[in-house]
């Protein structure tokens, strides 16, 4: 990674407030995108995904206390802006996100496409009818729905066409960064596919940065150039996809790997992976994952293991890129 990534975000860290004590959703993230580029937020259920959305864009709940170390976007250094600035310099102009529910982040007793012009007014008061027009005609045009389309409702629309409309809706003010959270999750791969190559059309054409979280492997693969494997809270490998997904260093995301069922070449029996994600209030203190790890020694439970964000493919473990991650997964069917 280099130093001069459009993007770089350093030692971001999320705690939620519960009753038993702190739970640390994430705990010392750094990211770093270039313009045009997507980088991948892979992990299974609770590791943090979506919270380090959330937490980029200020929009945790009152019982989470977010810190970061450095969160700049292009030249602007958006760490140290107070709550007010942020969300009215930062907030959708510059990072902007799109939920997984549709149906949600859009009105329904308004049409679609005023809708996506009263966001537009919202952040541009003074601009003239002509004006606003033009941008939500724009905006239709890039997500490839057809303008005589702007006068339905969101009910009137197919699942894949509704998540274009938030698509349409995250662009309004021209964003820098565009988090797409389980975007896809909810539409069926044909559909799913499509969203996922519009998004990927748009970052190219736009200059767009694009985080795609999922828990999907398959939707990483399909839209990233790179990808951070999380995992209780903490980056545990991250490089370029085609390089991690083929060979993984760290063996929780070799088990990921394990546990995907293969389509074509020979066959082999998908395995899960054993046990659960740890406690996020008491998590083990060396390595997080040595108590579900096929490989772990003395050490995984004793010596927290070295991570170097700035590592060209780096993985949070002692014994990265060992040769029994290979025999993961290897158990043919046929
Ligand atoms: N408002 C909250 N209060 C307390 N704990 C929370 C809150 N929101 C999330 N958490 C906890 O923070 C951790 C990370 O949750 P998060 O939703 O970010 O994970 P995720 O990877 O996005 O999971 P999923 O895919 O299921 O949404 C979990 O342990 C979760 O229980």
């Amino acid at each position: 990674m280099t130093g001069g990534s459009f993007v770089e975000v350093r030692g971001l860290r999320v705690g939620y407030k519960v009753p038993h004590g702190v739970v640390q959703a994430i705990d010392g993230v750094d990211l770093t995108i270039d313009r045009g580029e997507a980088l991948g937020i892979v992990g299974e259920s609770g590791c943090g995904k979506s919270t380090l959305g959330l937490g980029l864009l200020r929009l945790l709940p009152s019982n989470a206390t977010t810190s970061v170390d450095t969160f700049r976007v292009g030249d602007t250094d958006v760490a140290g802006l107070s709550q007010a600035a942020f969300r009215r310099e930062v907030r959708w102009k510059r990072v902007s996100m799109v939920f997984q529910s549709a149906m949600n982040s859009l009105n329904p007793v308004r049409r679609v496409g005023e809708q996506v012009a009263d966001a537009y007014r919202l952040h541009h008061p003074q601009a003239s009818k002509r004006e606003v027009q033009a941008r939500v005609d724009r905006l239709f045009e890039l997500v490839d729905i057809p303008r005589a389309r702007q006068r339905n409702y969101a009910h009137e629309y197919s699942g894949g066409m509704r998540q274009r409309a938030v698509i349409a809706l995250s662009l309004v003010c021209d964003p820098d960064v565009v988090i797409a959270d389980e975007a896809t999750t909810a539409l069926d791969v044909v559909v799913q596919n499509q969203i996922l190559d519009a998004l990927a059309d748009l970052r190219t054409e736009l200059g767009i940065a694009l985080i795609v979280i999922s828990h999907d492997i398959g939707v990483i693969s399909h839209t990233c150039d790179r990808v951070a494997v999380m995992y209780a809270g903490q980056v545990v490998e991250s490089g370029a996809v085609a390089d991690v997904l083929a060979s993984p260093r760290h063996p929780y995301t070799a088990s990921l790997m394990a546990a995907l069922p293969r389509l074509t070449g020979p066959r082999f029996r998908p395995v899960s992976l054993p046990g659960s994600p740890p406690d996020l209030a008491d998590p083990p203190t060396a390595c997080r994952f040595a108590p579900r790890c096929p490989i772990a020694a003395d050490i995984c439970t004793d010596v927290p293991p070295a991570f170097d964000p700035d590592h060209r493919w780096p993985a949070r473990c002692h014994f990265a890129g060992d040769e029994r991650l290979r025999q993961l997964g290897t158990e043919r069917t046929s």
